[in-house]
């Protein structure tokens, strides 16, 4: 048996050190490369790239060959930063989706490190290239998973329209808008009349199911997109109105009204032609500042009160002082 110093070559001209070295990088799940910074050619690049992508090590020549295998959305950010970080002498990460020899894609994390030379200038570059598809794979679930999250923390589980918290926070975007341009906007807050009455009559799933009916009914009755109609609790729903008026409010209550008639929910016990009917405050203002956002709405609602004791199936309205 021969032992070999640390320096000594061996039949391939490596030292038995550097032998081991390559065979420990080539032998990683990680792409060992080096950039000639001078010419920026690759000076070396791991032969297991062959089995990630698909392009034999030597056809990585130049760093053009990295740019132009690289997916076009992340090319020109990607190159940008990497040169940019690489001639201020900073190490730096990138992750892109590096192009496949038979055209799919692979998302790379490079990990660079920049050599320099004994006057600090930048020599050349070597990092690892890692397979992170899987771990992309998951983030990217793992987004699409919040943002349907987030969806559903805004949306009405019974009714499939906007929730409270929707309304909350439309409301206060609107009410700020309306203030910052001098602009009205109305609310409208609708009741179903006798529903105790109707869910003793016809039972609970029942009258889950009539206010799923008059929820989507009355999404039918709002035509402009910025229009909002929501669960407001139980069995009382609002409508946001931005930019609307007093007199066109009415107008969008009333069809309410009318669509919701057309509707003819049969409630043996409404003196309302034995139909389902909804009683409605509304309420118009152009925000300054003297009257707080909850207010209005307090004030919204004692037109909704004025319309039940007034006999229901009414509309009550409010044009409130600015
Ligand atoms: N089925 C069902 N019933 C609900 C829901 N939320 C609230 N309710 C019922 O709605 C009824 C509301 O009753 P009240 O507040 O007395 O109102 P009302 O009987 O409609 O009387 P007026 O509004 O004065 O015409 C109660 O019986 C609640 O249990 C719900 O999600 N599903």
């Amino acid at each position: 048996m021969t032992t070999e110093s640390a320096s000594t070559p061996d039949a391939s001209g490596l030292t038995s050190d550097s032998a081991v070295y390559r065979t420990l990088l080539e032998s990683t799940r990680a792409i060992p490369w080096k950039i000639d910074w001078a010419s920026k050619r690759f000076a070396y690049i791991g032969p297991q790239i062959e089995g990630l992508l698909g392009w034999r090590a030597d056809s990585w020549v130049g760093v053009e060959d990295w740019a132009m295998r690289m997916h076009p959305d992340d090319r020109d950010h990607v190159v940008n930063f990497c040169v940019a970080q690489s001639q201020a002498g900073v190490d730096h990460e990138a992750d892109y989706r590096a192009l496949t020899k038979d055209n799919g894609y692979v998302w790379i994390r490079d990990v660079v490190h920049v050599v320099r030379n004994g006057q600090g200038e930048v020599e050349a570059l070597v990092g690892f290239m890692f397979d992170i598809t899987e771990r992309k794979k998951t983030e990217e679930k793992l987004l699409a998973l919040q943002k349907e999250l987030e969806a559903l923390s805004f949306k009405d589980g019974l009714t499939n329209i906007a929730n409270r918290r929707q309304f909350d926070a439309s409301f206060a975007l609107e009410w700020e808008s309306a203030r910052n341009h001098g602009l009205s906007l109305s609310v409208l807050l609708l009741d179903i009349d006798f529903f105790k009455q109707y869910n003793d009559l016809y039972g609970h799933v029942q009258g889950d199911r009539c206010i799923a009916d008059i929820a989507r009914t009355l999404s039918l009755a709002l035509d402009s997109p910025r229009d909002l109609v929501a669960r407001f609790g139980g069995e009382e729903f609002v409508v946001l109105l931005p930019q609307t008026d007093l007199s066109v409010a009415v107008k969008v209550a009333e069809r309410c009204q009318r669509l919701i008639r057309k509707q003819a929910i049969v409630h043996a016990q409404s003196p309302h032609e034995q139909r389902v009917t909804v009683s409605i405050g509304v309420g118009t203002i152009t925000p300054s500042g003297q009257l707080k956002p909850c207010d209005f709405i307090e004030a919204v609602d004692r037109q909704l009160y004025a319309a039940k004791s007034n006999g229901r199936n009414r509309i009550e309205t409010l044009q409130a002082p600015a």
